[in-house]
């Protein structure tokens, strides 16, 4: 049982096994019978295995891993598109698996919205119709409002009479958010919601998801192929590869920790300046030792700091969460840390 009040989804123990005998396959997955036996032998597929993943309340959770990893088949288990070969799918105190149909369907259009990446929008309705639409078979009298409110809040205004035609992907996927947005659910799901747009624009949505999300506080769970976007967007990231959870932690710790080679291979392009805060890489101060006459954020990120203390022709810094001292921090460790361990050492 998850803590009353609180609102996390909790996956326990699930497995998802594709095939008319599933139910047979769990305990002989369990004892250690790969994905690949599983097929070879029984001609099944093991679509996932356990998974033991807690989705915090208010937070965006990215769910990541390569094509055919099981991101789909996983969040389609968070709002019962699909049953479990075993396991169980916890949000207040009552598991998703084996909710009524009618529980599961109250369930489904009050607490869940989704945002897909063909953006699913109708198109014979304009903008304000699309986002207005879950509100409208609602009979919600105040649809029409509420829909102008997100529209707006997503950066459509003025674009309330357009067909989806004659708008742009980014645009579309604005509307598509927008239409998430209004039905005013605790918990968004987006299925690589942002794939399938240019890089720049992808961008912006991101920027937009989050600034959004400073103030709604919604319980997200992103799906993507691609780290960047997990590492920009995931307050907690899950790393998926055949069915399995391999890592899970916040991005700082999977660049800086990975859990395996392969996950180490995943991170090593990663621009490491980007993603590493100050207070990572602080050092105590020494008692007793005068403190540099220069101050970062805590939370700021490595390439900004180094930037910031090279302009002020400073090398060495205090690191200062608000008012608290969390240690001190000099150019050569900053360097360091932006540094891959794997590409220091293939050149010394
Ligand atoms: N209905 C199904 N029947 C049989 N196998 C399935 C079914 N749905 C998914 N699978 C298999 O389960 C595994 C996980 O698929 P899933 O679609 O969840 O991966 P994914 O990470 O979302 O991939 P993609 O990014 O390509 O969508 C794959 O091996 C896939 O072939």
């Amino acid at each position: 049982m998850n803590k009353a009040g609180t609102h996390d989804i909790e996956i326990r123990d699930l497995y998802k096994i594709f095939g008319p005998e599933a139910g047979q396959h769990v305990e002989a997955v369990k004892a250690g019978l790969t994905k690949a036996e599983l097929n070879d032998r029984h001609n099944h597929v093991l679509g996932l295995q356990d998974i033991n993943l807690t989705i915090p309340h208010g937070r965006i959770t990215v769910i990541m891993g390569l094509s055919g990893s099981g991101k789909s088949t996983l969040i389609r288990h968070i709002n019962g598109l699909i049953q479990p070969t075993a396991g169980q799918v916890l949000y207040d105190g009552m598991d998703v698996v084996t909710m009524t149909p009618t529980q599961l369907r109250d369930f489904r259009r009050q607490k869940t919205a989704m945002v897909f990446q063909k953006f699913a929008l109708l198109p014979h309705r304009t903008v304000l119709r699309n986002v207005a639409y879950g509100l409208d078979i609602r009979g919600m009298a105040e649809a029409e409002e509420r829909a102008r409110h997100w529209i707006d809040r997503v950066g459509l205004q003025g674009y309330e009479d357009y067909y989806p035609r004659q708008l742009s992907g980014g645009m579309q996927q604005r509307v598509g958010l927008a239409r998430a947005l209004a039905n005013d659910a605790e918990i968004l799901l987006m299925d690589e919601a942002f794939s399938a747009l240019d890089p720049l624009i992808r961008m912006d949505m991101q920027s937009i998801l989050l600034e959004l999300q400073q103030e709604l506080r919604k319980t997200i769970i992103f799906i993507t192929h691609d780290l960047d976007e997990a590492l920009r967007l995931g307050d907690k990231i899950a790393i998926l590869r055949d069915g399995a959870m391999e890592q899970v932690g916040n991005g700082q710790e999977i660049v800086l920790r990975p859990a395996n080679a392969y996950i180490a291979e995943f991170v090593r392009e990663v621009n490491r300046g980007r993603i590493i805060e100050a207070r990572t890489i602080a050092t105590p101060a020494t008692q007793g030792r005068e403190l540099p006459d220069f101050t970062v954020k805590a939370r700021s990120k490595l390439d900004l700091v180094a930037r910031r203390m090279t302009k002020a022709g400073m090398s060495e810094a205090q690191v200062r969460d608000g008012e608290v001292l969390v240690g001190t921090i000099d150019l050569p460790a900053i360097l360091e840390a932006m540094v891959n361990p794997a590409d220091a050492a293939s050149d010394d």
